[in-house]
């Protein structure tokens, strides 16, 4: 896992703010020992420590759309994104890495794109052109993610609570399977499965189908580490 921190809106582009955001960065390096990146625009960071897994010899982060104006810091596995590079036939990619359809799905579709993303993740993504972002954490919350509040407006996010603690005024867990959206400035489900709703199955609880659904489990293979994981679509459940 890698460890993301990003730093949004805090009326501050001082060298020594940027050598802040560095330091709590460090505190996430044990997560991602390949790379270290940090992003700034204005008054908006953007920090990555990259554990490598798709792509390690040009995936590194922060990733870009093809004017740099939509950045992204990514922890995480987009299952699907080599199908999702095929609904982006017209976007130019720079990498190879799984992470990189984030920032092109996000001009193509909106915010609404999450819901098109198969995988484990939470991602901060910046949008230079107005400076909204949108912050995401996947839908059982497999990735661990932290957001929290300065006493100047700014909106931290962190991998690790050690990352924005010592900054904030409050913080807390960034709940699963929700977006926070700079535009509304506040949080809402983008994951909405139809056994969320109180609704009690018409379907009988049936041992067969869920021993069919065992017997036909699916393996992917994540290149080029091999990180093996299987899928059963019958429950929708993943295990590594
Ligand atoms: N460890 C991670 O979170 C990996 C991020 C991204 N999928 C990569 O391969 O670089």
């Amino acid at each position: 896992m890698c460890g993301i921190l990003a730093v949004l809106g805090c009326s501050d582009d001082s060298q020594a703010k940027r050598v802040r955001v560095l330091e709590l960065s460090r505190r996430l390096k044990h997560r991602g020992p390949d790379w270290s990146g940090l992003y700034q625009h204005g008054d908006c960071y953007l920090a990555h420590q990259r554990l490598a897994i798709i792509d390690p010899a040009s995936g590194d982060q922060p990733l870009f759309n093809e004017d740099k104006s939509v950045v992204v810091t990514v922890n995480g596995e987009i299952y699907n994104h080599e199908e999702l590079r095929k609904k982006l036939a017209n976007h130019k990619f720079r990498t190879g890495s799984d992470c990189d359809v984030i920032a092109h799905l996000y001009e193509e579709y909106g915010e609404d794109f999450v819901d098109m993303l198969d995988g484990i993740f939470s991602f901060v993504l910046l949008d230079t052109r107005d400076n909204s972002f949108i912050v995401a954490r996947d839908a059982i919350g497999v990735t661990s993610l932290y957001i929290g509040w300065g006493l100047d407006g700014s909106v931290w996010i962190s991998s690790e609570l050690k990352g924005l603690n010592d900054d904030c005024e409050h913080f807390e867990s960034f709940p699963p399977g929700h977006l926070y959206s700079s535009k509304s400035g506040g949080f809402r489900r983008w994951y909405n499965p139809p056994w969320f709703s109180e609704a009690i199955p018409s379907v009988p609880y049936d041992p067969l189908v869920l021993r069919r659904a065992f017997e036909n489990v699916k393996l992917i293979t994540c290149r080029p580490r091999s990180t093996l994981c299987f899928w059963t679509k019958e429950i929708n459940i993943f295990f590594l």
